[in-house]
């Protein structure tokens, strides 16, 4: 927790859709002229991607089949639990990306699969936005929760995240189904044991449900679209929280339980505004008091 630099920690598998969710918080940060330094949970990834295959095979060949990007040990946690702390206490800290397909690499002039050069955050910041898989991660050697203000989970039901991932992973990362289903089994055992708990660690978390058939994921035609969707917002820690207010400004939307609201999966950018704003904007006016 730090009050003087705050930390938002958005957390999600892959492809369940914190970049695209990202694009909200930055709407958010302009509207508001809040000035935010973003980090990629990617950047902290332990190894490039001929590294990766070549440690993969290693363990496979070891008896270790549950090793994958998700695993604890596949990341640099420490490092990231070290930039957090370090942001939270001067406003300072460093990051890099890992550059998935040729757009990045046109971007960032390194090749797919590689990293880029570390290098340091802007001097003057309101805050520190991470995305990635990781960011909310307590256990025997971190505890990145405990070092972030305000923690969002996005978490669509399995087999959305999985139809959004095989559909991203061809789309711009050139994979076939076969491969992202391959990556997708592999990676079982560390989403039970590494992701999933730290849903109980966020604050707030956006599940998007399809209300169509997704039965056979693998071999869906496109991605459930927001009007084929709904969303359920769950607050770990409902006092406080308008609900006769988001329900009322949220057209269709409906409380099912005491902490959780459903919306219109097409009301989602705007519910995010709604809540969020008002949590965003007291991070950094309390960071200005302090
Ligand atoms: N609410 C949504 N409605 C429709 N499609 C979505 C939604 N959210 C995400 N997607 C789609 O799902 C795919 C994955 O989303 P995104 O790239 O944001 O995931 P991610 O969590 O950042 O994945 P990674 O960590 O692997 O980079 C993209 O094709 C994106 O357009
Ligand atoms: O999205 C991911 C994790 O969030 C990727 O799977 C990971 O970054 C590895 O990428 P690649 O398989 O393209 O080398």
């Amino acid at each position: 927790m730090s009050k003087k630099h705050p930390i938002i920690s958005v957390v999600g598998s892959s492809g369940a859709g914190t970049s695209t969710v990202k694009s909200t918080f930055d709407q958010i940060f302009r509207r508001e002229g809040i000035k935010a330094v973003s980090i990629e949970g990617d950047a902290f990834h332990r190894f490039n991607r001929a590294d990766m295959k070549e440690e993969l095979q290693n363990r496979y060949e070891s008896g270790d089949q549950g090793f994958s990007h998700f695993s604890y040990e596949a990341n640099e946690l420490k490092e990231l639990e070290r930039v957090f702390r370090e942001y939270g206490e001067t406003g300072k800290g460093k990051t890099r990306h890992y550059v998935h397909d040729d757009a990045e690499a046109e971007k960032y002039g390194t090749p797919p699969g590689h990293f880029t050069d570390w290098s340091e955050f802007d001097s003057q910041s309101d805050l520190l936005f991470y995305e990635g898989l990781h960011g909310c991660v307590v256990n025997d050697e971190v505890n990145l929760s405990a070092l972030a203000d305000l923690k969002i989970g996005v978490v669509p039901v399995i087999n959305l995240e999985w139809i959004q991932k095989i559909h991203r992973d061809r789309a711009s990362r050139g994979y076939t189904t076969e491969a992202v289903t391959d990556v997708i089994l592999r990676r079982m055992h560390a989403y039970v044991h590494c992701i999933c708990p730290q849903f109980t660690e966020t604050d707030i978390n956006f599940q998007r449900v399809p209300v169509v058939d997704t039965s056979n994921p693998f071999i869906a035609r496109w991605i459930p679209t927001a009007d084929e969707s709904l969303v359920v917002i769950r607050f770990k820690n409902p006092r406080g929280i308008d609900f006769p207010y988001l329900t009322s400004m949220i057209a269709g939307s409906w409380m099912s339980r005491a902490n959780s609201i459903v919306i219109p999966g097409n009301k989602q950018d705007l519910a995010m505004q709604l809540i969020l704003t008002p949590l965003i904007e007291r991070l950094v006016r309390e960071a200005q008091r302090a």
